[in-house]
């Protein structure tokens, strides 16, 4: 919703300030929101966009600063305190109970939980039908994607009361269509005179959701944009301390030997699927949900049961049939599972990022070099931390990531097979990934890429595999696709 200078503030937030462990993340931020108005909030990875709307939403206190609500004092004493303020979180990280319904889990809080599932099922069918989501509210919870659950999420603020919507990283992983669901529902809560604080590091999705966009940096709101006026570039160079580089075209490093050759693979949905994958290549994979791209990684990985009428790797006739059997052969699988990252929570900062894992037989001086290799891990990934020591769970949502991602690229593999790999992380730290990947190729290694972004996708792929109804509709190089063709993949009547 267009917004005037006259148009009341419905939150303002007025020298916030908050340190974590000793470490000063939010020093005095300003920020207003006012009535029916989407404010994107950017910031690279750790800056504090989490730490500021957990004490909006009433996680924990801030150590200085105040709020005002509607123009009077407001302080979150915790997050039902926060609710019945009107204030309503959406974070990428929530977690419901798999074996409820889509409709139990629509409505698990609120006047109607526990009603009879009939009933929920008919108001949950009326709501998604509402805002155009095609989802079924029999469906249960643990068989659904993220994504879709996401959706939901963001769907079932419609029939609260909530005033301030918060979307935390809520689309990191929708593909084109969510997305456009998702802002489908922010224009409408906005219209009916709500606001919405939506964060997310997809800089175009934010230009073309939000009204008004803030840059977090070094602890305060460093610049607002008007969202009509500018381009990722501007967001870019306002949220990162050095200048990113926006990438070139990715030079090939194709070579003509295959490493990886699927002939007639069948794993529900997928039937007689063949695909193969060069050295040095990375292979792109599109397609709606349920297509079965997920099926073709999940069983080239050894994580669901296949059946192959041939598979050959470097050559050789190989069985894959389990995760055990796949990294033997030197293939790496990073999950899109948020919980299947692979790092050890309560492990050390220090001792996650060490090359080849922690030793503790490590003599003083092969330590000291080891540490040494540490720090400078950590400045070229930019990952905020305070101390080497501090566990992996203290750090912000996409240093987490870079972590896990920094511990599978850097092993020597044939092939790594990356799933939705720069889901929630910033500008900057997605270029180091594919710079990454880059080397990799360059060395004759070749990748699988999974991703629902599919500026990604083209930048990124040599080719690029089109998945549609548990087949592959067409292989393309990606210099020949554009968005709009793959977007036309996506939105085939199999998503539906
Ligand atoms: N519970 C905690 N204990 C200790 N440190 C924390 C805690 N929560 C956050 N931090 C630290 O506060 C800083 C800001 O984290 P926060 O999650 O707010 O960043 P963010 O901007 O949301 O990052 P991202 O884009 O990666 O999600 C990070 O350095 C993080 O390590």
């Amino acid at each position: 919703m267009a917004t005037s200078t006259e148009t009341p503030i419905l939150l303002r937030i007025d020298g916030v300030e908050k340190s974590h462990n000793g470490h000063r993340v939010l020093q005095g931020v300003h920020l207003d929101v006012k009535a029916g108005e989407v404010v994107g909030l950017v910031g690279e990875n750790g800056v504090g966009k989490s730490t500021l709307m957990s004490i909006i939403a009433g996680d924990y206190p801030s150590d200085a600063g105040e709020m005002f609500l509607g123009g009077e004092a407001y302080t979150a004493l915790d997050h039902d305190h926060a609710r019945t303020q009107g204030i309503r979180l959406i974070r990428q990280d929530f977690r419901i109970d798999p074996n409820l319904t889509l409709a139990q889990a629509i409505f698990r809080s609120g006047p109607m939980a526990g009603l009879p599932h009939e009933q929920l099922r008919r108001q949950a069918q009326h709501l998604l039908r509402d805002v155009g989501i095609t989802l079924n509210p029999d469906a249960r919870v643990g068989d659904m994607h993220r994504s879709e659950l996401g959706l939901a999420e963001a769907a079932r603020v419609l029939a609260e009361d909530a005033q301030l919507v918060i979307m935390d990283e809520v689309g990191a992983t929708f593909n084109v269509r969510e997305a456009q669901d998702l802002h489908f529902i922010t224009t409408r809560l906005t219209r009916q005179g709500r606001s919405v604080i939506y964060i997310s590091h997809r800089l175009r999705e934010v230009i073309s959701v939000a009204d008004r966009i803030a840059v977090l940096v070094g602890g305060r709101v460093s610049k607002e944009f008007n969202a009509d006026d500018i381009t990722p570039d501007h967001i870019a160079d306002a949220m990162l301390s050095q200048r990113y580089q926006e990438s070139a075209s990715r030079e090939g490093h194709v070579r003509p030997e295959v490493l990886l050759e699927v002939d007639g693979l069948s794993a529900e949905p997928l039937e007689d699927v063949s695909l193969s994958v060069h050295r040095g290549e990375v292979l792109g994979l599109v397609g709606p949900r349920r297509s079965g791209v997920n099926q073709i990684v999940g069983a080239v990985a050894g994580e669901i049961p296949a059946t192959w009428r041939t598979l050959t790797f470097d050559n050789k006739p190989v069985t894959i049939q389990t995760p055990a059997d796949a990294a033997a052969l030197g293939i790496a699988y990073f999950s899109d599972e948020a919980d299947e990252l692979g790092i050890t929570e309560s492990e050390s900062i220090a001792r996650s990022l060490m090359t080849g894992g922690w030793r503790d037989d490590l003599d003083f001086a092969t330590e000291v070099a080891a540490l040494r290799e540490v720090i400078e891990t950590l400045q070229q990934l930019r990952i905020r931390t305070k101390s080497l020591q501090a566990e992996v769970k203290t750090l912000s949502g996409g240093d987490k990531q870079k972590v896990a991602l920094h511990q599978w690229m850097t092993e020597d593999r044939e092939l790594i097979i990356l799933n939705e790999p720069t889901r929630g992380l910033d500008v900057g730290a997605r270029r180091r990934i594919f710079k990454t990947l880059a080397e990799h190729t360059a060395k004759g290694k070749s990748a699988i890429l999974l991703t629902s972004n599919t500026t990604e996708l083209l930048e990124w792929c040599d080719r690029i595999a089109m998945v549609r109804d548990g087949r592959i509709v067409r292989i393309a190089p990606a210099g020949d696709l554009d968005e709009d063709e793959i977007a036309i993949a996506m939105s085939a009547r199999a998503a539906l």
